[in-house]
């Protein structure tokens, strides 16, 4: 039996003219074509993201994601135009498939209800580190099957971006708690939730402290130590280390 009618060759898939044997076309194939073959499979499938925000209620979450998609996404009203802004009261995810020079991103923002707002905030990180667990199970148990879709829907929680109430003093122990855990499950981004209440000052000496409160309590927030592969990794992630700091969605 002819070999290339039973294994489809990375030929096939390409575009040929009736009169030109299809691995002609290729050229000289060498280990460098590899580079161009991840590339082209690599746009043709596009790339998924997916975000989480946490964080105490009116923080400014829901604020953040619509100021990211430059668009109201769940939400019916417009900050800062009289009506407030409903409360998120469930875990609800928005996907938008954005495209940039032919590379496709498939960002999904998940925004979570004002997480510690209870009198009793007992386990109250229960539901969101629930849900990341959920995500990393579901896509296991299609990794494992034996027959297996050729793409698997991502739904993993790939960054949690976590907003600290800007009051100016440290981490609360709420905070300190549930950031233990949250990090030991997913990369976490801290930041510092209405950072324009605060004066520049203020901010600086807070963003100061809190560092010095993760690093205390061994919370190891995004750029892990475990992403220094190399020299050029560890200086990116130092400058990133660096500078992470307070967010503010009105300028
Ligand atoms: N000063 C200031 N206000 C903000 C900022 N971001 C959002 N707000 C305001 O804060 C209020 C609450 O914003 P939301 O985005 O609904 O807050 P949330 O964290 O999603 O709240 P829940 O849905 O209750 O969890 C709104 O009136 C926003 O206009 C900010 O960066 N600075």
């Amino acid at each position: 039996m002819d070999p290339m009618r039973r294994s489809p060759s990375p030929c096939s898939s390409r575009p040929s003219s009736p009169r030109t044997p299809p691995c002609e076309m290729l050229g000289y194939v060498g280990i460098e074509a590899v580079l161009d073959q991840l590339k082209i499979k690599a746009m043709k499938m596009g790339f998924e993201f997916n975000i989480m925000v946490v964080g105490q209620s009116g923080l400014g979450k829901s604020t953040m994601v619509h100021t990211l998609f430059k668009s109201k996404m769940w939400k019916s009203t417009v900050p800062g135009l009289g009506t407030p802004t409903p409360q998120t009261l469930k875990l609800q995810s928005v996907t938008h498939v954005i495209e940039e020079k032919g590379v496709k991103l498939k960002l999904t923002v998940t925004d979570t209800p004002g997480f510690g707002d209870q009198i009793n905030n007992d386990k109250c990180w229960d539901p969101i580190l629930g849900y990341i667990n959920e995500q990393y199970e579901r896509y296991l148990q299609e990794e494992i099957l034996i027959t297996r879709q050729r793409h698997i829907p991502d739904t993993r929680v790939h960054c949690c971006v976590y907003f600290v109430p800007p009051t100016g003093h440290c981490l609360r122990p709420l905070d300190i708690e549930f950031l233990q855990r949250l990090c030991w499950t997913v990369n976490v981004v801290p930041v510092i939730a209405r950072a324009d209440s605060l004066t520049i000052e203020e901010r600086e000496t807070f963003r100061r402290r809190i560092q010095h409160n993760l690093r205390t309590h061994c919370i190891d927030v995004y750029p892990q130590k475990c992403f220094d592969e190399d020299i050029n990794d560890r200086i990116l992630n130092s400058k990133i280390r660096r500078r992470a700091g307070g967010k503010f969605t009105y300028s």
